[in-house]
């Protein structure tokens, strides 16, 4: 396999390959750009118009998203995937990959659509590497963006896979991304309705991509994710990448949980108290009147939405971030 395939081993040494560009038998170019980011493109002939951003590790503990992206590319090195896409893989936050840790000073994915400019340290200077990459990939004209950031969770979830879509002002959520991810194992869909600091956010937002962050189970460390079954996403991945994906009419959402956002719980202050068990599950159901959380100044959390349910439900963040996401049943009567 070409030395460049091995992204993640490189990654995870710290280290810079001696030679930045190598093509693969098929002529498809990879091109090493900076720490974790490398560029795939096919031969001009076979370039089907799609550019394609694969982004995992920007929670560095999130490995399974990682060695999905690895087997890809690995894949792609030995001629195997024979990529019709051109294609950025990323991995988001090496230093934390390498301990281990969701992130080192501060998460990575509070840090995008400008707020790495009123911040300090590596994360920060990372989420504005990240965003330059994606900027400059996504820069060329009447080409289809397509940009899945991979994750896993904290906690277990009652539904174990599922996207979110998020939101700008004017544009519409599309019908034909969310069969597509249905026929890639998806079981629900939280659809944003305000903007966001997140990575996914910033490439739909200011970048015009279809971007999605993707749950896709729980948070293990390497080598112990049998438990995150991605095998419909990687078949997915795969047709995607060489251009092999049945006809969008194929698609169905059936079977596709929708959810939007009622609220979100931002803690405030140190007397921030979350009133869940440490060990409940995303997508638990809340009932109407439950006292969710408390904080300063006699803030009260109280359910008042019908069919609400929990997700990220998290008191350890730092004050002034997302402690958790109240969501309910949404309908498919927005989208485009
Ligand atoms: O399990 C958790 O509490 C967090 C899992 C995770 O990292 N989720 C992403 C979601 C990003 C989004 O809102 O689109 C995150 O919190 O960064
Ligand atoms: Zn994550």
């Amino acid at each position: 396999m070409l030395a460049l395939g091995k992204l993640l081993e490189l990654t995870l040494a710290g280290r810079e390959p001696a030679e930045k560009t190598q093509l693969t038998v098929d002529g498809v170019r990879m091109r090493w750009l900076s720490e974790g980011a490398l560029e795939v493109r096919p031969p001009e002939a076979r370039d089907n118009g799609l550019d394609l951003l694969l982004s995992a590790g920007i929670h560095g503990n999130e490995t399974a998203p990682i060695e999905l992206l690895d087997r890809l590319l690995h894949d792609i090195a030995r001629g195997d995937l024979k990529p019709r896409a051109r294609i950025l893989f990323l991995f988001g936050n090496p230093e934390a990959m390498r301990r281990g840790e969701r992130f080192v000073e501060q998460d990575v994915n509070r840090l995008f659509n400008g707020r790495h400019e009123s911040s300090s340290g590596f994360e920060a200077l990372r989420a504005c590497e990240l965003e330059r990459l994606a900027a400059s990939f996504f820069s060329q004209p009447d080409r289809q963006r397509l940009h899945y950031d991979l994750h896993t969770a904290i906690r277990g979830s009652k539904i174990e896979q599922f996207a979110l879509y998020p939101w700008k002002d004017g544009r519409q959520h599309s019908r034909r991304e969310l069969a597509r991810l249905r026929a890639a194992g998806m079981e629900a869909v939280l659809l944003q309705n305000k903007p966001s600091i997140v990575f996914s956010a910033y490439t739909y937002d200011q970048l015009g991509a279809e971007s999605f962050t993707l749950e896709l189970g729980k948070a293990r460390p390497f080598g112990q994710n049998q438990g995150v079954n991605v095998e419909r996403l990687e078949t997915r991945l795969k047709q995607i990448i060489d251009g092999s994906e049945p006809p969008a009419e194929q698609d169905s959402l059936d079977g596709l949980q929708l959810f939007s956002v009622a609220r979100e719980v931002i803690k405030h202050s140190d007397s921030f108290h979350l009133h869940l068990p440490a060990d409940i599950e995303n997508f638990s159901e809340l009932e109407v009147g439950y006292l969710l959380a408390e904080d300063i100044a006699q803030t009260r959390w109280v359910i008042e939405e019908t069919g609400a349910r929990i997700i990220f439900p998290n008191p350890k963040v730092k004050n002034g971030l997302r402690a958790g996401i109240l969501i309910v049943p949404a309908t498919a009567d927005g989208l485009a």
